[in-house]
């Protein structure tokens, strides 16, 4: 510590005297106590040198020192600026001085060091420093520096080693280099930090060991040079560094022999930091203090540290070190208490953005300021990032604009971001997904976007974001203006945020965030569904000037995957890379669950095996471990499809799987002894059942083989094509009617319900449970198969071939049942694959659903199939249950739907 009653000023003042303005230099041979050069004479390319011992006394000594230009090319990072002493706002540089350095090529001709205020162009300058390093340590004979600018020590084993000095280099190769600030008054943003350092140089407070810390770019390193410079400053002023005391210019021209910054890299070894340490002790050549600035410290070993810190209480007066670091948990706590820590956080938008403002003047660019505090907000308060950005934009053309610092960023500006957040909570799928993959394929990748997103919402939501006159924001905050709109923004904010920590584990990111935005429109409808105790659903909005999507929002998620995967066999979800992605849906979907014993039981016993989008409908597959969990699953139904409709955003089905053991594979699951198979609709119209009279209560176990059903179907009517079977008079397509399935006593078994194959499970077939349309199975049901005659002439009628199957386990009492639907020629292109199966599960009292289904859907157009297909759907056997299992949970565009 500089003792307290001899002042800083003081002591400069009394040293100028003693010292004059002689110039200090040693030799790399020379005592390193010895050494004083006069800066008054002039330097031609060798510079004059007294030699000073530290007593004070003179000798007449020659070193030469010549700047190769070789210097430049071995990679020493120069800048040069204006006056160091004079901030930019007070001195902006003129476009001659920028080019002429009073120190160029190390002459120095006259120092006025009694002039305080003059616009004397200075050298300041930077080494290269190493972020991380995997430098080898047994470097020893490489020199830190090029050999002109480093100071040879002595490590313990003889060796020899070099320390770098601040080298002095010709041109700036980077704004931030040019513009590294060189006083307090430059240093943007850091105020407390420069207060504090000025205030211990004038009341000579100062201690041996300061610790910069804070984010990167923040200015830190500049800041442990313009501390150093002024430690050593000579001027009475209180504004130092004066910039043109002898000390200052030795200093910013990088010929101070007492500043020295240290590779941490190069002194990571137990020796080099002994010489160090040993080197520290030596007084200063001709300045104040001996400052030795260590960047990037935290690569220090402990044993480096150890060696330091052990040391520094007996280190001498004029020895300080400044050491820099980014990351202030990775240092020692010894290193923390046994520091004066100076932080710096980072620099506020406003300051950044004023500070690239005065580099366009400086380097004559017009700039939008939009576009300047566009960069300072995309900068995290790194100045050094900013100007950088800039730089770059720079040589895109002679003016900064918002437009090119979108496209160099890389992110979509705020109106682009509205229009999808606007297109997202209308509901409006197929748009949504077109434009969220149109950003994303050309400007910006899923993680950005997502960011964006989040900010945007937490900005609007903050009020923030209102200002502005552009006809998508007018839109955009003319629409979403009620209470429900925040809560739905607050809520969409926490589905991004979720998604944004499934992405980052995601090969599959495109998807997912288009998924996460399909749910703010579902995050929608819950609120509606809060709100309103019915079920309903949420209604397209058509957006001006935009066409009203028609198509379901399924078919939208469909076309989305197909899309993505760019391969349309990739529509399902349930490949081992997608586990992560069916466990985070289930997640999702269990805890919108209205019912917490539901979400519970849910969570605990079941598992999402599957989801399939088939042309509109996500098709998810649950599997649970027991039959009574089966049927507590089936009995919440509406819950569980009604959460997965909200989290998948289009229209689902479930199916409900009873796996036997827990550790059955994937594979083994394929071939579940149990599948079930239950189709429903909100829209069930209940009363237009058929119903079932079995004459016994719905409890009855009796088995299929018995059964003699007597299927009474309401409204049905002979098919006009006069193929035999009857057709519902609920159809509204006759194309597509529904058929009467008889038993072999000719009762009817089903009535009624049209499906579309398309609905039909298309991996049935890979299942291979209850395909055998054997005659033993067939006669075990009791129930003939029915073909269709002459299908040729009656193009109408389906299923050509019908069959029933029942299926027994050993492992079950349950019973399985195959419907097996199977064209006998080409007629029905539609069916997905060649054969379609549906199994039911014949549970005691389950109530079984039979579909038939018409091979000629197609010539139906799909405004003709939707409602078909949720018009009537019978079930036979137990009239008590109206509908007990569901399974699409559909919902129309501009409809509004009651269970
Ligand atoms: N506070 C600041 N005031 C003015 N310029 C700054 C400031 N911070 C950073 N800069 C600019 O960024 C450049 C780099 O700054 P500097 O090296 O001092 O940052 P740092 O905090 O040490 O960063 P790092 O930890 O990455 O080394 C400077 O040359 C300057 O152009
Ligand atoms: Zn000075």
């Amino acid at each position: 510590m500089v003792s307290g009653d001899k002042s800083l000023g003081e002591r400069y003042c009394g040293d100028c005297k003693d010292e004059g303005l002689d110039l200090t230099c040693i030799t790399p041979s020379s005592d390193h106590l010895e050494g004083v050069g006069s800066c008054n004479e002039p330097i031609e390319g060798s510079l004059q040198a007294e030699r000073v011992n530290h007593n004070g006394s003179k000798k007449k000594s020659r070193y030469k020192k010549k700047i190769r230009s070789s210097r430049a090319a071995a990679g020493d990072v120069v800048s040069r600026v204006g006056s160091p002493c004079l901030s930019m706002t007070d001195a902006p540089l003129e476009g001659s001085n920028r080019g002429t350095s009073l120190y160029r090529n190390e002459d120095v001709d006259v120092i006025d060091h009694n002039h305080l205020g003059c616009g004397i162009s200075c050298c300041w300058s930077r080494t290269p420093r190493f972020r991380e390093s995997n430098l080898p340590f047994d470097v020893e004979d490489q020199p830190l520096l090029s050999a002109e600018v480093g100071e040879t020590l002595q490590s313990e084993q003889g060796k020899s080693w070099k320390l770098e000095i601040i080298p002095y280099s010709e041109s700036p190769r980077s704004f931030s280099q040019k513009f590294r600030p060189k006083s307090f008054n430059e240093l943007v943003g850091q105020n407390v930090v420069a207060r504090s350092l000025l205030s211990a140089i004038s009341n000579g407070r100062i201690t041996s060991f300061y610790l910069f810390h804070g984010p990167r770019g923040t200015g830190k390193t500049s800041a442990s040079r313009i501390f150093a410079a002024a430690l050593n400053c000579l001027s009475l002023d209180e504004h130092r560094p004066c910039g043109l005391c002898r000390e200052c210019v030795l200093f910013f021209a990088g010929r101070s022999r007492d500043i020295k910054e240290v590779d941490s890299v190069r002194i990571n070894r137990r020796d080099r930091a002994r010489s160090l340490i040993k080197n520290a002790a030596i007084p200063p050549v001709s300045s104040r203090f001996k400052v030795f600035i260590i960047d990037e410290c935290h690569l220090l070993r402990g044993e480096t540290w150890a060696t330091f810190l052990n040391n520094l209480e007996g280190l001498s007066q004029h020895a300080i070190f400044v050491m820099i670091t980014p990351d202030l948990d990775k240092l020692p706590r010894k290193a923390l208490s046994r520091s004066q820590r100076h932080h710096f956080p980072k620099i506020k938008e406003a300051d950044v953005a004023s500070r690239l403002g005065k580099i366009c003047v400086e380097e004559r660019l017009d700039f939008d300021q939009g576009a300047l505090e566009f960069i300072a907000s995309r900068s995290n308060g790194s100045l050094r990032d900013a100007e950088m950005t800039l730089e770059q934009l720079s040589l895109l053309g002679k003016k900064i604009t918002m437009s090119m610092a979108y496209e160099l960023i890389g992110i979509v500006s705020e109106d682009e971001l509205l229009d999808l957040l606007d297109l997202a909570f209308s509901s409006d799928t197929s748009n949504t997904i077109r434009r969220a993959r149109e950003l994303m394929r050309s400007r910006i990748d899923p993680m950005q976007l997502i960011s964006q997103l989040a900010n945007l919402i937490m900005d609007i939501l903050a009020g923030k974001c209102q200002e502005g006159t552009s006809e998508v924001r007018r839109k955009f905050f003319g629409r979403h203006t009620s209470e429900a709109d925040v809560q739905q923004l607050s809520h969409g904010l926490k589905i991004l945020s979720e998604t944004e920590k499934q992405l980052r584990t995601s090969k599959n990111q495109t998807t997912w965030l288009t998924v996460a935005l399909l749910q703010l429109s579902s995050v929608g409808s819950s609120f509606l569904d809060a709100n309103d105790s019915r079920l309903c659903v949420r209604t397209v909005h058509p957006r001006d000037g935009d066409f009203c999507s028609t198509s379901s929002t399924g078919e939208s998620l469909k076309h989305l995957v197909t899309c993505v995967h760019d391969n349309n066999d990739s529509c399902k979800l349930g490949m081992k890379d997608d586990k992560e992605n069916l466990e985070s849906i289930w997640q999702r979907a269990t805890e919108i669950c209205k019912s917490n014993s539901v979400k519970k039981f849910l969570r605990k016993r079941g598992t999402l095996f599957s989801v399939r989008f088939n042309h509109g409908l996500a098709v998810a597959e649950l599997e649970f471990h027991h039959p009574d969990y089966v049927s507590k699953a089936e009995k919440s139904w509406k819950l569980i499809a009604n959460a997965l409709q909200s989290i998948l955003g289009c229209n689902v089905e479930i199916r409900i799987n009873l796996v036997h053991s827990a550790s059955m594979t994937k594979y083994v699951k394929v071939k579940r002894p149990s599948f079930r198979l239950f189709n429903c609709s909100r829209r069930m119209p209940h009363d237009s059942l058929t119903t079932t009279e079995r004459g016994s209560n719905p409890s009855d176990k009796s088995d299929f083989t018995s059964e003699k059903a007597t299927i009474r179907a309401n409204s049905v009517e002979t098919c006009s094509c006069d193929c035999g079977y009857q057709i519902s008079q609920n159809c509204n397509c006759r194309k597509e009617a529904a058929k009467t399935i008889r038993n072999n006593e000719g009762n009817a078994l089903s009535i009624g319900a049209t499906v579309p194959p398309r609905l039909w499970p298309d991996d049935f077939p890979k299942h291979g449970l209850g395909l055998d349309s054997s005659k033993e199975e067939r006669s075990n049901f009791g129930c003939q198969a029915i073909s269709a005659q002459e299908p040729e002439k009656q193009p109408n009628c389906f299923p050509r071939t019908l069959k029933l199957h029942r299926k027994s386990h050993s492992s079950d009492t349950s019973q399985m049942i195959c419907l097996k639907i199977q064209p006998q020629n080409n007629l029905a292109p539609s069916i997905p694959g060649k054969t379609s199966e549906t199994y039911f599960h014949a549970n005691d009292h389950d109530p079984c659903v039979f579909r038939s289904s018409s091979n000629n859907y197609n010539n139906c157009s799909r405004d003709e199939v939707v409602p078909m297909m949720d018009s009537k759907v019978h079930c036979w056997r137990t009239p008590t249950f109206p509908f007990r299992k569901a399974w699409q949970m559909r919902h129309q565009p501009q409809r509004t739907h009651l269970v």
